[in-house]
């Protein structure tokens, strides 16, 4: 008998706590405490005011990085192209198919300028365009993400940003060959080996060799998170995602190792993540439990899947799947698996989530991987109002105005009614000048 090292919160539907037992396991924002942003400030600060020696000081302190230049932690295009050369062939491979299913899934996301003509003769219409230069933040600290860079670039990419600047942590110095390779797959045109909030502050502000960028986008931890939050309004931001998460519904009749694997997938990222199983039928739920403590000790990283599963993971049991849809909804998770016989059946219950995989063969970590849309995800119910990333994140787009003289002349009364009404009386003769007597 092995030792059962796992507890997961468990919860039910019916009790009359449950809500408050819900909120309480989803509090990730309460991680994000005032010590967090004090230090992230303090980043920001200094990054601001030293540049290239904050990142510097601040690469030796948190990443055991001893570089005496921004030159050692600067990658030149040559140093991506070896590495794409060098990785063995089945992970060029993998990456490059990978590469070429999310480009084909993000080039219909593009979206196109349009123009329309009225009567009078005025045009209106939008004009789309991509940002000049962006920043993408891939993590680095507990673990390596070649997808990751693939899920930033190439939707930026697609979208025609001019200049890609990718910021990368590399603990200890140790780069690592396959996210090289994948920035040289996915076209990126500068890589700067620094992470943290200091990576976020010095694209947003700029140093004197990290340009500073119009938007920054892609996931990381609480400091990354934070700080992104904190610079936003200098530039723009993609979204908070912050640790990653899973719910799974499942019916009962999935294998119960396949949907403790699926839990772990995301529990072993990081120890902040949440994994959480709701199901209708009660003896799964112990018996997910039971797989879960056997084949944890199977796993490289327990000890991160412990503290996650231990803090933040939950079985749920709810009556019946309508209550399921009820908890997804307010739960809104980065992603969520509908392991049930006929998923379609549940989609028009399900208002808030990232991705939505569906059926018992989909697991989560195909996603996050090869299936085509981009893993980077709003998380801690940030579904409730955002998407995943995608090309329309790199484009912005302008209004088109051109009036004929006909078409400013009757709407010259109109605004000149309005302007009057708000008493101001420039806007209202400006549009008067353009009435025809
Ligand atoms: N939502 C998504 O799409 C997605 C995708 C991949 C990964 N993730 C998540 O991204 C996160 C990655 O986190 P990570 O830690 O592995 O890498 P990370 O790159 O986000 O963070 C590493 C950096 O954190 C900074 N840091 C660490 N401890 C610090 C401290 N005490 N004070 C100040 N700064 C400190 C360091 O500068 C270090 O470079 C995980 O939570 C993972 O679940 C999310
Ligand atoms: N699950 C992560 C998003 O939350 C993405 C990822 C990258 N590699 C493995 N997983
Ligand atoms: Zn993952």
């Amino acid at each position: 008998m092995t030792k059962k090292i796992l507890k997961p919160a468990r919860l039910d539907y019916h009790d009359h706590s449950f809500r408050q037992q819900l909120e309480h396991l989803l509090t990730w924002e309460n991680v994000s405490d005032d010590k967090v942003h004090s230090t992230v400030k303090d980043i920001i600060t200094t990054v601001r005011k030293r540049g290239d020696g904050a990142l510097l000081d601040y690469s030796r302190r948190f990443d055991r990085v001893s570089a005496s230049s921004m030159k050692e932690l600067t990658v030149s295009q040559q140093q991506l192209q070896d590495a794409l050369d060098a990785i063995p062939d089945e992970q060029r491979k993998a990456l490059e198919i990978a590469a070429a299913r999310i480009r084909s899934y993000h080039k219909r996301q593009v979206l196109e300028s349009w123009t329309c003509k009225e009567r009078s003769g005025t045009k209106l219409g939008q004009k789309v365009q991509p940002m000049d230069r962006v920043g993408l933040y891939v993590p680095g600290g507990q673990a390596t993400y070649p997808s990751s860079v693939l899920m930033n670039a190439i939707p930026a990419h697609v979208a025609g940003v001019e200049e890609i600047i990718m910021m990368v942590p590399t603990p200890d110095g140790v780069i690592n060959d396959m996210v090289l390779a994948a920035a040289a797959l996915a076209g990126v045109h500068k890589v700067f080996t620094v992470g943290g909030a200091q990576a976020i502050a010095a694209l947003a502000y700029g140093t004197e060799t990290v340009p500073r960028v119009d938007k920054i986008v892609g996931p990381g931890n609480i400091y990354v998170a934070t700080a992104k939050r904190e610079v936003f309004g200098q530039v723009g931001i993609d979204m908070i995602a912050g640790p990653s998460e899973i719910l799974v519904v499942c019916d009962g009749l999935t294998d119960p190792d396949w949907i403790a694997m699926d839990l772990f997938s995301q529990a072993e990222h990081d120890e902040d993540a949440q994994a959480i199983l709701v199901s209708d039928d009660l003896e799964f739920l112990h018996e997910v439990d039971d797989c879960m403590n056997h084949l944890v000790h199977e796993l490289e990283r327990r000890e991160i899947i412990k503290a996650s599963i231990n803090k933040r993971g939950a079985l749920i049991h709810v009556p019946n799947m309508k209550a399921a849809c009820d908890v997804v909804n307010h739960i809104a998770p980065e992603h969520l698996e509908l392991s049930v016989a006929n998923p379609e059946a549940l989609l028009p219950d399900i208002r808030h989530a990232g991705a939505i995989f569906m059926g018992r063969h989909t697991a989560e970590a195909l996603g996050d991987y090869c299936a085509g849309p981009n893993h980077v995800l709003p998380t801690s119910g940030t579904a409730r109002f955002s998407s995943p990333l995608g090309v329309y994140d790199f484009q912005k787009r302008s209004s088109l105005i051109h009036f004929s003289d006909k078409g400013a002349s009757e709407m010259g009364k109109v605004a000149s009614v309005l302007a009057r009404g708000e008493s101001l009386t420039a806007h209202a003769r400006s549009a008067e000048f353009r009435i025809k007597k």
